[in-house]
């Protein structure tokens, strides 16, 4: 195993930003830590770093225990043989590309060895020919490039990268985000990326913890986490959705949006239903049977339309409803919907 954590709580003064958290990291595995702002993933990744003392529970990396504080353990960072890599990049400002990577390989005193390493890395990049540059004159996305190469120049055990796309615009996060992706593989290092955005981490990541309010929630992979999602708030990550909340009756729950079935709840008890804006079927067609609502808005999102509608039967709600289709009506327009039966997640309302 690449990382072992147990059972780790971890406290802010008298606020706990971690809660009985543990997670496996397997050899060549990338695994993304994904929640809103201020569940703990950052926390998370610090004390797997060694920046944040652990004050319960014991880490692992590479089977050797490396902090558990009932055994006063706990190895500085430089001892722990791990990379980072942050938003910021932080880039030596006064070191050339060449400079700035090979502070990265300080360790490794074969000269010749180190400039090939670079100069072969640079080249897998495209970037030939920057070598000498100076940070400042590299564009975002060659700067966060440098930052990945000197991470990965002392081979490290592991690699923790935090939110690490998250200053690019969204094409150059699509190229440094594959590009990562390739030089982990090739280098067979395991990583952890922290990430608010559940189509990157599903896009890179072997495996997915999702995180709310310092727990983990779900662990698995993207497909099981996407069909199977643990709980509403998991469910509702993938893309626009609709939420209602409703009581259990005869084991299904009656919503505006149809009838589920809830085999696993109490009648009488409340219950979360999240139905995905891509589960709903929007018909130009009067069907009675169908679900009645207005056009308040149609958006064209390339190879998707986005519906915002007004249901008949709940007006004062926006109903999110999104088709492959190219579909122009204006606001106003009198629309049907379906929505599968089994398209709805059904959960026992979550207790405060
Ligand atoms: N040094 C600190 N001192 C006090 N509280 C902190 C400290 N660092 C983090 N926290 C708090 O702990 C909680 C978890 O923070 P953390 O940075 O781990 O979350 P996060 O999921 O990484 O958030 P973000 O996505 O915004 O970076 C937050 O409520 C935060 O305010």
């Amino acid at each position: 195993m690449s990382i072992v954590l147990r059972k780790v709580n971890h406290f802010y003064g008298e606020q706990q930003a971690l809660k009985n958290v543990s997670i496996e990291v397997s050899e060549n595995q990338i695994v993304a830590l994904l929640g809103p702002s201020g569940c703990g993933k950052t926390t998370l990744l610090r004390l797997i770093a060694g920046l944040e003392r652990l004050q319960s529970g014991e880490l692992y990396l590479q089977d050797r225990l490396v902090a558990a504080p009932k055994q006063a353990i706990h190895l500085a960072p430089e001892q722990r043989a791990i990379g980072m890599m942050f938003q910021d990049y932080a880039l030596f400002p006064h070191m050339s590309v060449r400079k700035n990577i090979e502070y990265g390989l300080r360790k490794q005193q074969d000269l010749v060895k180190r400039r090939n390493w670079i100069e072969e890395s640079l080249d897998n990049m495209g970037m030939q020919g920057l070598l000498e540059r100076f940070p400042h004159t590299l564009s975002g996305g060659q700067q966060q490039r440098v930052a990945l190469l000197r991470a990965l120049a002392p081979e490290p055990s592991t690699l923790l990268l935090d939110e690490p796309f998250s200053a690019l615009d969204e094409h150059l996060r699509q190229q440094v985000r594959e590009e990562t992706l390739d030089v982990l593989k090739k280098t067979n290092t395991p990583a952890v990326m922290v990430t608010h955005d559940p189509l990157e981490a599903m896009f890179i990541a072997d495996k997915i913890v999702v995180m709310e309010k310092g727990e983990i929630v779900q662990n698995a992979s993207p497909q099981e986490i996407y069909n199977n999602p643990k709980n509403a708030f998991v469910a509702a990550l993938f893309g626009p959705s609709n939420r209602f909340e409703v009581e259990v009756e005869g084991h299904k729950v009656n919503t505006p949006l149809g009838a589920f079935a809830a085999a696993d709840i109490e009648d009488q008890q409340m219950a979360e239903i999240i139905v995905r804006a891509k589960d709903i079927v929007v018909h130009q067609l009067e069907n009675k049977d169908q679900i009645e609502a207005t056009v308040i808005s149609v958006h064209a999102m390339g190879n998707e339309t986005h519906f915002r509608l007004q249901l008949s039967n709940m007006p004062e709600r926006v109903i999110h409803a999104r088709m492959r289709d190219h579909w122009q009506a204006s606001a106003g327009t009198k629309v049907w919907l379906s929505v599968d039966g089994d398209a709805a997640f059904v959960f026992p309302k979550a207790s405060l």
